[in-house]
């Protein structure tokens, strides 16, 4: 039940492999020896929680999916699109990001898979890509490729017999679409503008508006503004589940614990610079400036949260100088070497110094947040919740605010506090499922272990 709009990407056709390879329990030779297939990465999959003590007062911990009835990622149903009409196993090939004893074995399987052919409007991403643009959908008129996208969830659904869908956008990074009143700004607007094709609303919301009408849920992988105000309006008022935005699978995930930690001991941080260079076809999109620009908005962004809770460091406005670079090097493909350097000042006139190198694999991290992100969705959309005078029960905000540990730029519902600190994120996403099967928030006093109450 897992559409992914750029199936045929590096993270697409590496999470489609590794599912099967998981799914199979398939084994493969490396230089390392034998490697077996995993889920490590993924929260759900490859993390436990806290679910009280024992008698004699130790931790006892579960995994995460045990919380809850969750998807398995092994029965997941995969489908999804792509302007590049490469089979899953030649786009498996191309992305150079797994081994190929592994690649060898889930070849067949893979080459059944093909991308739906998709939208591609050259505008909103780098003219670098339009070579890998040889499977769209015909015409200019975007009611029609909305009403295309409509269908082809309505037929994916029909042809595995499915009662639910989750689409994940982790096709390129678009530039950023101008919010333009009377087009994008409200849900009547962009349903009516959708019927002239305006240039402003971009792949994306298409896939987005697509989603909302046949109720299902769409996370946004990328950086940009796909959630226009019409479009979150439109959720809103469908209630139905959108989330985003930009995985967060690395380097910001690293700055979104490391800031909140220098912050919290008192220590000032004055410089943040965030340098990376990357070979992939990612890589190749964000060298363009208007891709690179949605991009370093959601990685400079991260910190907002962490500087504007210490009033005694950060003065109202101040804020730690932050510069966010991107070089695209085809040399190192997907294997993203990450350069940051933090500089703080600390105790009488004191400055720190912290150098992180970071080699972030991008694919194998992101991927197994993807399945984080579907399937915490998926398991959204069945909780529901009656409180105070309320005589019903209902399902909560459409904007999944709660996948914020899995996305650089987390989208809230409007008006709502934005957190980025790592920490806060995983503890909000755990007390919320404790929550739901009657135990008290996660609160670390350990007070059994201070002040031991004889049972
Ligand atoms: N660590 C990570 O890999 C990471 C982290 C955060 C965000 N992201 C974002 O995830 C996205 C995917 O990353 P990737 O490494 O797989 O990139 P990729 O370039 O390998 O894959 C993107 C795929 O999207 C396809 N595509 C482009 N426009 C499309 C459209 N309109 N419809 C359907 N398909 C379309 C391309 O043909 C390509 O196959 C990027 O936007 C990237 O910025 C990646
Ligand atoms: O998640 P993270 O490692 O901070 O950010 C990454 C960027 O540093 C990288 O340049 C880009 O290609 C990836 O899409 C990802 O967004």
């Amino acid at each position: 039940m897992l559409m992914m709009v750029g199936w045929g990407g590096n993270n697409g056709s590496t999470l489609t492999a590794s599912i099967i390879a998981n799914r199979e329990k398939i084994s493969w030779h490396t230089k390392e020896g034998l490697k077996s297939a995993n889920y490590f990465g993924s929260v759900v999959q490859a993390s436990t929680l806290k679910i009280g003590v024992d008698t004699k007062g130790n931790d006892v911990f579960i995994p995460f999916n045990n919380i809850l009835p969750m998807v398995h990622p092994n029965d997941l149903v995969l489908g999804g699109w792509d302007i590049s009409s490469l089979n899953l196993a030649q786009a498996m090939e191309r992305a150079k990001v797994l081994d190929y004893d592994l690649q060898r074995q889930v070849k067949l399987k893979l080459e059944q898979l093909k991308p739906l052919p998709s939208i591609y409007y050259p505008d909103f991403i780098a003219a670098n890509q339009s070579d890998r643009a040889d499977n769209l959908i015909s015409g200019n008129n975007k009611k029609e490729h909305l009403e295309q996208i409509r269908k082809d969830i309505r037929e994916f659904k029909a042809a595995n017999q499915l009662d639910k869908i989750i689409v994940v956008w982790t096709a390129n990074t678009e530039r950023y679409a101008e919010i333009i009143p009377g087009v994008n700004d409200t849900a009547d607007n962009i349903l009516k503008a959708v019927e002239n094709s305006p240039p402003e609303i971009a792949p994306s919301t298409i896939f987005a508006l697509a989603c909302i009408l046949e109720k299902t849920p769409f996370i946004n992988g990328s950086p940009q503004n796909t959630f226009v105000p019409g479009c979150i309006e439109l959720a809103e008022r469908e209630h139905v589940y959108i989330g985003g935005d930009d995985f967060k699978s690395g380097q910001t995930k690293v700055k979104s614990v490391l800031v909140d930690f220098l912050v919290n001991a008192g220590i000032k941080p004055i410089g943040i610079t965030s340098y990376n260079h990357l070979g992939n076809n990612d890589g190749k999109n964000l060298s363009a400036p208007q891709q690179f620009r949605s991009k370093e908005i959601s990685k400079s962004n991260v910190v907002d949260d962490m500087v504007a809770a210490n009033g005694i460091l950060f003065k109202p406005g101040e804020h730690p100088d932050h510069v966010v670079v991107i070089k695209y090097v085809p040399a190192v493909g997907d294997s993203k070497r990450a350069l940051d350097e933090y500089v703080s000042e600390i105790f009488m006139g004191g400055k720190n110094t912290i150098s992180l190198y970071n080699t972030c694999e991008d694919s194998l991290l992101a991927s197994p947040l993807i399945l984080d992100l579907a399937i915490i969705t998926e398991l959204m959309t069945r909780i529901e919740y009656c409180a105070g005078d309320m005589k019903e029960y209902e399902s909560f905000d459409a904007v999944l605010s709660i996948l914020s540990f899995m996305l650089k730029a987390p989208l809230v519902p409007p008006g709502t506090p934005v957190v980025n600190a790592l920490s806060k994120q995983r503890m909000a996403m755990e007390n919320f499922f404790r929550a739901c099967v009657g135990l008290a928030p996660q609160n670390e006093m350990l007070l059994e272990h201070k002040a031991p109450v004889k049972i």
